[in-house]
């Protein structure tokens, strides 16, 4: 079976651990959020594909969910003595390893995709991880400060600001010049289903399915696209996501987020058990859906969510 996921950050990582288990003969294609990126210290991070290699790789720091496990800050500690900032982004000293090899062979004239293929050599994540595109797209947030509307870096928003202030608008810059990179068009064309994991459905997947040919590609392939709601009883499972929702109007509720993504796109939604109710709102808005465990607790209980995605998917295609 080939599987295709469109992930972010944390949240899909941790649901590709779970996929791997329930479909272990699966080829796996995952298609990563790259409007996370930012240039530090002159160095090009990509957060969210870092966090789905270092996951699937074994690297992660388990307790963040981001960076390195065992790692340490002496790089960044050094660069603050020379009032090199900035301070709120935490960069550890393995983390940069990855950093530099990145940024030197992207200087070399690789394009992102080769440079992912080539990080990826050594952590062997189990998938095949494809930005979602080569050019540069950076989603920036709309927020006032001091009275003033200003557009920030989406890191600056998260990280240094903590979602703490209301995002205005949420722009993912470039992406509409953006091509998909080589391979993901592809690997959609022929997949045998389509997940979205319960990343953010805004700068995340959302970013995503606005690079121009994506989304197009998902609802033509003609195969079942299933997705797992971010959403348990009306509050993101993790993180913030409800601050970058009601940027774009949507409610933080399991049925507003299908409905966000649609019946054009989404064949089946899976929401928690406490969120069962919503079922049959999300049922008349076309869209088939079950109320399941949604918790990714620990790596049985997320296989399970896989598993339950996957029978999801094999009854809409019935
Ligand atoms: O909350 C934080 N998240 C950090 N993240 C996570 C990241 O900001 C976001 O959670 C994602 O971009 C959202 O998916 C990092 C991820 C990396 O790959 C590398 C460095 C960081 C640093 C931070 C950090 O200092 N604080």
């Amino acid at each position: 079976m080939r599987i295709v996921v469109l992930a972010g950050g944390i949240g899909g990582a941790r649901f590709l651990r779970g996929l791997l288990k329930a479909a272990p003969d699966a080829e796996i294609t995952v298609v990563g959020n790259t409007g996370d990126d930012i240039h530090l210290f002159g160095l090009k991070v990509c957060p969210d594909l870092d966090t789905v290699m270092y996951t699937l790789g074994g690297g992660i720091n388990e307790e963040q969910g981001w960076g390195r496990a065992d790692e340490t800050f002496h790089v960044k500690a050094e660069l603050a003595a020379y009032g090199v900032g900035p301070g709120w982004f935490g960069l550890g000293d393995r983390d940069f390893a990855t950093h530099i090899v990145r940024t030197q062979m992207l200087a070399a004239g690789y394009p992102l995709s080769a440079v992912t293929e080539a990080l990826c050599d050594r952590w062997k994540p189990g998938v095949r991880l494809l930005p979602m595109s080569d050019d540069r797209v950076e989603t920036h947030v709309a927020v006032d400060v001091d009275g003033e509307r200003k557009a920030v870096h989406f890191q600056e928003y998260w990280v240094r600001l903590r979602a703490s202030v209301d995002a205005h608008a949420i722009v993912p810059v470039g992406a509409e010049q953006a091509k998909p990179a080589p391979g993901v068009l592809e690997a959609i064309a022929e997949a045998d289903v389509v997940l979205f994991p319960p990343s953010n459905p805004v700068v995340s997947i959302g970013t995503i399915l606005a690079v121009p040919g994506i989304r197009e590609a998902i609802a033509d392939a003609g195969v079942p696209v299933v997705g797992l709601s971010p959403i348990v009883g009306g509050a993101p499972v993790r993180g913030m996501a409800d601050k970058v929702l009601a940027a774009v109007g949507v409610e933080a509720t399991a049925a507003a987020v299908a409905a966000h993504y649609g019946s054009g796109l989404l064949d089946g939604w899976l929401v928690d058990t406490v969120d069962a109710a919503a079922a049959a709102e999300v049922e008349g808005a076309g869209i088939r859906c079950r109320a399941v465990p949604l918790m990714m607790t620990d790596l049985d209980a997320t296989a399970a969510m896989a598993r339950e995605a996957l029978a999801l998917a094999e009854e809409v295609r019935g």
